[in-house]
């Protein structure tokens, strides 16, 4: 549980909401129907109950961005309820609201979504006077404050949303190839083995390594070297499907995580590959470069460790018997 608190940003805001929204609006709640407010106390108690069920839905499912906008539309429209049931005293909810939609949605969403709600208390303020603000000057006063407060919010978080994403991006790939790194790799076959375990989906993987990759770096020297790296992925790309997964293994050695897929087709993927890298991978004195490939398809109740073992031993296998070459394990 810690972990994936850890793990998951948008999660962990989205309990931290959820958290703060039980705690500190069911009081409110019951205070308003006990003091026979019912409009503000059930929009109260509704807020809450919406922020159990979209953090119970973020929980199970893994997917954030359907409870977050879930939360951000009822809490708009929630909080234009209070304002005009409470007036002056209900504004002050404006403001917390104003910095924790950008928790639970995207900037952009969020955004364009406190303009819309802060529209629709404007237009019901002019329809009504004094049903929200006691005086027009209050009224100015709320427009300046709530729109400078949400243009800071807004600024804050999308430079936040920003270096997140390139921390994900530097702490998952591979700077050199921009294919995933060791440790991605890690976490996918983890995921693989679950699903296998789970729901029987069928996964495959193939370990590729260059053969003679020194002799490049040893006569066309490093940055050669790292080219014909570099080069492989979009190559290796091109013959894969979307779904597919590359991941630098180490040094000259990349795997391929294949889910849904047949043993027979594995082979014959592989392969493919092994053809294509061949025809396409040429260094720059105009030679071919070729791979050797071990290839295994996932077995029932086997753990990832036993699985990469497999495709490496099959991996050496082809290597040792001359290279250019692909083995199933
Ligand atoms: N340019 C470059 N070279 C690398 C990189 N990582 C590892 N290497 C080199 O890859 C070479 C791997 O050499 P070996 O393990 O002997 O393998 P090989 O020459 O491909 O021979 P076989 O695998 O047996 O066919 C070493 O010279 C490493 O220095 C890198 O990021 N860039």
């Amino acid at each position: 549980m810690l972990k994936r608190l850890q793990d998951d940003f948008y999660l962990a805001m989205l309990t931290l909401v959820g958290a703060i929204i039980v705690l500190c609006i069911t009081p409110y709640g019951i205070y308003r129907l006990y003091h026979g407010n019912y409009i503000v106390g059930i929009a109260d108690l509704l807020m809450v109950l919406c922020a159990i069920i979209a953090t119970r839905m973020a929980w199970r499912t893994g997917d954030t961005v359907k409870p977050g906008l879930f939360m951000a539309l009822v809490f708009c429209f929630g909080v234009v309820l209070v304002c005009i049931n409470l007036g002056v005293d209900g504004l002050f909810w404006v403001y917390p609201f104003l910095v924790f939609i950008f928790f639970l949605v995207s900037p952009l969403k969020a955004f364009v979504l406190l303009i819309t709600m802060l529209s629709c208390l404007l237009l019901i303020a002019n329809l009504r006077p004094g049903l929200v603000f006691a005086s027009q000057f209050q009224m100015v006063s709320f427009i300046v404050t709530t729109t400078v407060t949400s243009i800071f919010a807004f600024i804050f978080a999308y430079r936040a949303q920003i270096q997140r994403r390139e921390l994900k991006r530097l702490a998952t790939t591979d700077s050199l190839t921009g294919a995933a790194n060791r440790r991605t790799l890690n976490d996918q076959l983890a995921v693989a083995i679950n699903e296998h375990q789970r729901f029987g989906r069928p996964y495959g993987l193939m370990l590729l390594d260059l053969d003679h990759f020194k002799q490049i770096n040893d006569h066309h020297g490093h940055n050669v070297g790292d080219q014909v790296l570099a080069g492989l992925i979009p190559l290796l790309q091109s013959m894969l499907r979307q779904s597919d997964q590359v991941f630098r293994f180490g040094g000259e050695e990349f795997v391929v995580l294949l889910a849904d897929m047949k043993p027979a087709d594995l082979t014959k993927l592989a392969e493919k590959i092994r053809n294509g890298i061949a025809s396409y991978l040429i260094t720059p004195d105009g030679s071919h470069m070729t791979t050797s490939i071990g290839v295994a398809m996932l077995q029932p109740d086997e753990n990832w460790e036993a699985w990469l073992h497999r495709a490496d031993m099959a991996l050496y296998q082809a290597k040792h018997e001359g290279r250019n070459k692909v083995v199933a394990g």
